[in-house]
């Protein structure tokens, strides 16, 4: 028989938990007896898929027709038919994200948002949605369907890397953040150490927007490693008739990073993506600074528990996430995630953390002289130094 006795009622300062709990299992409740109505496509844990971009995404749990409200770390130990009973029942709902994870290409975006999925109160789009760069004119409907169902106080995330150097999406996020400034209460308290809100805009609503940036030049290599990685792996494609004839070599790193003249060439996109202070000058025409928060990309690697407590103290998250979720793997040479329940740490798959070529010490010596500048007026605009110089 079912334990029908009251959950313990929690001291004040779990309040929080317990109201999750509560919503969890009277989500989990009605997302079960819709899922026996309907057809279910039950995506297992950690399969693999390939996302809008291409890109290769963990658990794409926005396809999932019907999908089951992850049960939460703080909802066990209650039994659901209580729960049920006392609370009004809440059914989950798509909404459109309240946090973005805008940037950078290459930054470090999917390690951030697969160590954020780790917290029951966030659910996130798995694949990349490209809505505000490439895909706007499909509306808001479109985008709203690709986020994966939540309860109230849950928080909506996605990401997409090209937003950050987009120039339409800053007034088009902000446009969505005026209309969409009710769905998350979270208990927004933290400023982030985007330094403060004096920026020089006052809009986006509640929108919470998160740069993971990195070494400039380092990601300007990862960027190329991924471009000679796509082309190798189009040339083990057997030719079709759109390619064939196509087979061009990707030129060295040094002959698009330079122009004939010597001098650093912002034209190519894995250098313009790095000049990180003319990016954000354009952020902040529409969001102030305060509802930015920059992560380092290279201690998402070296300390990914600290900035994870950063970024959850500024999306107004319960501190969830913290060193136990990360256990580096010395196969793969990075931090991987430790699921509660789960047995091995997961890692992220073989786009992430490739080999980069080898690049001559003098070219990225200029590169690094072209630089200094630019970060320095980032770390200026942010008040923080990343150290990249
Ligand atoms: N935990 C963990 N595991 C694997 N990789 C990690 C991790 N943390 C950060 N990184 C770094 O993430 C880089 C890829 O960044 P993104 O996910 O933003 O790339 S993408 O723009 O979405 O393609 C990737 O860049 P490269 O090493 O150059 O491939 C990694 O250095």
């Amino acid at each position: 028989a079912p334990d029908r006795r009251t959950p313990p009622l929690p001291g004040p300062r779990d309040f929080r938990g317990y109201a999750n709990a509560v919503r969890s299992q009277a989500a989990e409740f009605a997302a079960a007896a819709a899922a026996s109505a309907e057809a279910t496509l039950r995506i297992r844990h950690g399969e693999s898929n390939r996302g809008v971009a291409g890109e290769e995404v963990e658990r794409p749990e926005a396809s999932a027709e019907a999908l089951r409200i992850r049960h939460g770390e703080s909802s066990r130990g209650f039994a659901r038919e209580e729960v049920v009973e006392e609370e009004e029942e809440e059914v989950a709902r798509r909404r459109l994200p309240q946090a973005i994870i805008i940037g950078v290409k290459k930054g470090g975006t999917r390690a951030l948002l697969e160590a954020l999925r780790l917290h029951p109160d966030v659910r996130a789009a798995g694949a990349e949605p490209h809505f505000f760069d490439r895909n706007y004119q499909r509306g808001l409907e479109w985008y709203r369907s690709l986020m994966p169902p939540t309860l109230e106080g849950q928080l909506t995330m996605e990401k997409t890397p090209s937003y950050f150097v987009t120039e339409a999406a800053p007034a088009r996020i902000s446009a969505l953040a005026r209309d969409e400034r009710d769905s998350f209460r979270g208990d927004h308290n933290g400023s982030g150490g985007g330094g403060g809100d004096g920026g020089g805009a006052g809009g986006g609503g509640d929108m919470r927007l998160v740069v993971v940036v990195r070494d400039p030049v380092t990601r300007a290599i990862s960027d190329y490693a991924q471009t000679l990685s796509k082309q190798q792996q189009q040339q083990q494609q057997p030719p079709t008739a759109a390619t064939a004839g196509n087979a061009t070599r990707v030129p060295s790193f040094e002959a698009l990073a330079f122009r004939a003249n010597g001098s650093v060439d912002p034209g190519w996109s894995a250098v313009r993506i790095g000049l990180y202070a003319q990016h954000l000058a354009r952020w902040l025409l529409h969001f102030p600074l305060g509802r930015m928060l920059f992560v380092s990309g290279e201690r998402l690697v070296t300390a990914p528990a600290g900035e994870l407590a950063r970024v959850q103290r500024f999306l107004g998250l319960r501190p969830v996430i913290g060193e136990r979720h990360f256990a580096f793997d010395a196969t793969k040479g990075f931090p991987c995630l430790q699921r509660s329940g789960g047995k091995r740490p997961h890692c992220l798959g073989k786009t992430k953390g490739r080999p980069h070529p080898r690049i001559e010490p003098e070219v990225i010596q200029r590169l690094r002289d072209f630089y200094r500048p630019h970060n320095q007026e980032f770390y200026r605009m942010v008040g923080h130094d990343f150290g990249w110089d």
